[in-house]
């Protein structure tokens, strides 16, 4: 599976993008090799389990031009650099505690000319910067997770939807997600695809949590 499986869901895709997202698969590879971002068993399905998985997000929301967002334990870049190919007149920051995987973000991040991408070193809950929307994938249990966005949003609102959290989710929520104010949608409603079955992103208003 490779890049037709986005045009399948993402058919307005430009030129360009559509040749970032090809570059990634190569870039992957390459870093892998040196530092063990992906699973060898996941890089075989990297477009469906991780590119494809990430932009789940963007089925739920559309980030504006000028919106700012965090990438929260971003790993190897999931889910920041494929929204960040996708929206390419919004900001993304992306922060993770394991430096070698930063540097793994910023070859690939600037492999495809990626220029709305700032790739951090450092632990979430330390970081002052302000934003509209907080994104991120399989980091920590919410209860932890929301601790770590005090203080993290810009106090204006950026987009149709109130800003707050979306976090790719597999598997039963809940109990994480008990008393909590929040949306939940499955991708298998978007993406016709197995693997999406279980799949969830959870979108959190800002009232959930201390901002
Ligand atoms: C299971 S990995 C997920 C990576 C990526 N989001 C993905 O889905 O492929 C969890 C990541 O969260 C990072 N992490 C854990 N606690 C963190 C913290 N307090 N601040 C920043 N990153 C953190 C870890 O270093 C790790 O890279």
């Amino acid at each position: 599976m490779s890049i037709s499986l986005l045009l399948k869901y993402f058919p307005d895709l430009t030129e360009n993008q559509a040749e970032q997202f090809t570059k990634l698969e190569k870039l992957y590879e390459e870093w892998n090799e040196k530092i063990n971002v992906i699973s060898r068993k996941d890089m075989e399905s990297l477009y469906e389990k991780h590119i494809l998985h990430s932009l789940g997000i963007a089925k739920v929301m559309e980030f504006t031009p000028g919106t700012k967002v965090l990438d929260i334990g971003t790993g190897g870049g999931f889910p920041g650099i494929p929204l960040a190919i996708l929206f390419p007149e919004s900001e993304f920051t992306l922060i993770d505690s394991i430096g070698k995987k930063i540097s793994v973000v910023n070859a690939v991040a600037e492999g495809i000319g990626l220029k709305n991408v700032t790739a951090i070193h450092g632990r979430a809950e330390k970081l002052k910067e302000k934003f509209h929307f907080v994104v991120s994938r399989a980091v920590t249990q919410m209860p932890e997770f929301l601790r770590w966005l005090k203080g993290k949003f810009e106090k204006e609102q950026f987009n149709l939807k109130h800003n707050g959290v979306l976090y790719l989710k597999g598997g039963d929520l809940a109990e994480e997600l008990a008393g909590l104010k929040c949306e939940i949608y499955a991708l298998k409603n978007y993406f016709d695809e197995e693997f999406f079955e279980t799949k969830k992103v959870v979108y959190l208003s800002k009232g959930n949590f201390n901002s």
